[in-house]
């Protein structure tokens, strides 16, 4: 029986994707093969023993200590696009409450609540609204910054809206750069997109480079009266400059998926509840496509869409099945390979990744895999995980 922890609340369609013959699937899990989370921080947790791998169903993995998982082996994975159209129509609806007054002007019409006499109601709607009047989307400019599976949804949206869109990211892959419209006008750095946009809008990961990169400086190149939109992670800005930006008039809003105790007080700030994925369909996707890369994991040592491991898959035929890690360095394979032929042990099929510091190796032989070779191969300099699949 193999066993998954969760955390948070993982949709049923995902949960369900473990068959109950062969897997137990709940929090309580104490010896866990693998974890199956949300936002659930695990920095200042201790794993147990038992596990192999740690499945984040959606895109950022900065509540996961990745580098400290990979030097104990363990595979931490990602669903990347699974929840990429729930963020981009939040994009939208932030737009254009942030343009029109909506909230604002919602408040107004509840506040109205005691008038019974329809007349007084009208005359207040109708004096009312001129406080709430707005912009409109139309040939204003917006700018993305990150065009990954997000950034590019948001960007496309965007034109259809008739802005016209700018977008920055210096690290774009081929892949993501397929999904993007070839009017999407490319900046050649942070500062030149944010000088040109009425809106800005953020869709990258929070990592070293990216950790407070809005902040005084970057600021000071933001047009005049410009709306900040952040539905990546509250530590991509910094939150002291972007309240100033706002008692200032430099940014005309602030929308954010992350809300603190400053900028709930804050009355230029737009705020959710880290709203950006929960949907029905973005919960679904991201569990059913995390549940599934651990299945695969498990059952026969593929890895999709990991962040710290190769990618590498081989069909199971015939034979038993070896996975093994170790550090990249010349020589492991051959050894290992060596260790066999040594015990007379046939390799049928072996597929070997590397990925920065980390080799992989999935290898099917001709004989039953006993402790005693995990145990020898586990041996091997450099090899740092090994498993009987
Ligand atoms: N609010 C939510 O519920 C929610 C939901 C999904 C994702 N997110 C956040 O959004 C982020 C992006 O998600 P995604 O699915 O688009 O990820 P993604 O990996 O597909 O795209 C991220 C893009 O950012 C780019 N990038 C990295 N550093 C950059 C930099 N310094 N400047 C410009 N671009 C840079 C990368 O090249 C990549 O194309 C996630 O990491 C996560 O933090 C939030
Ligand atoms: O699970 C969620 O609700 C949020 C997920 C989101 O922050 C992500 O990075 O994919």
């Amino acid at each position: 029986m193999k066993k998954i922890r969760t955390y948070n609340n993982i949709a049923d369609k995902g949960l369900n994707q473990f068959p109950t013959q062969t897997y137990q699937a709940s929090s309580d899990q104490q010896t866990p093969d693998a974890i199956l989370l949300r936002s659930h921080k695990l920095h200042n947790e201790t794993l147990p023993k038992s596990v192999l791998a740690v499945a984040r169903a959606g895109a950022g993995v900065n509540n996961i200590p990745v580098n400290d998982y990979t030097q104990q082996g363990i595979v931490v994975f990602n669903t990347p696009g699974a929840n990429a159209n729930a963020v981009k129509e939040l994009v939208m609806a932030s737009l254009l409450l942030s343009a029109r007054g909506i909230t604002q002007s919602m408040n107004y019409v509840k506040s109205l609540i005691d008038i019974t006499d329809d007349n007084e109601r009208h005359q207040k709607v109708e004096a009312g609204k001129k406080q709430f009047g707005g912009f409109e989307l139309q040939d204003k400019t917006l700018g993305v910054v990150g065009l990954g599976a997000i950034g590019a949804k948001v960007a496309n949206m965007a034109l259809s809206l008739g802005m016209k869109v700018i977008g920055y990211d210096p690290k774009l892959s081929v892949e993501a750069a397929w999904q993007l419209s070839s009017q999407v006008t490319k900046a050649d750095n942070l500062n030149s997109l944010l000088a040109r946009s009425d809106y800005v809008t953020l869709h990258v990961p929070a990592v070293e480079s990216t950790i407070g990169f809005i902040n005084q400086e970057s600021l000071t190149s933001v047009k005049e009266g410009a709306t900040l939109i952040n539905l990546a992670r509250g530590e991509l800005v910094n939150e002291t400059d972007v309240i100033h930006a706002l008692d200032t008039g430099k940014l005309n809003a602030y929308v954010a998926d992350f809300p603190t105790a400053n900028l709930i007080k804050h009355d230029k700030a737009i705020l959710f509840p880290h709203l950006g994925a929960s949907t029905a369909e973005a919960e679904e996707n991201c569990a059913v496509m995390a549940a599934n890369q651990l299945i695969d994991f498990l059952e026969n040592g593929n890895i999709k869409n990991s962040v710290n491991f190769p990618t590498i898959n081989m069909e199971r035929t015939q034979g038993d099945r070896i996975t093994f890690a170790n550090d990249n360095v010349p020589k492991v394979l051959g050894e290992v390979l060596n260790l066999l032929a040594d015990l007379n042990i046939n390799v049928i099929d072996l597929v070997n990744k590397s990925r920065d510091d980390i080799a992989y190796t999935i290898l099917d032989i001709d004989q039953t895999v006993t402790p005693e070779l995990i145990d020898k191969i586990a041996q091997v300099e450099h090899v740092f995980h090994v498993r009987a699949v």
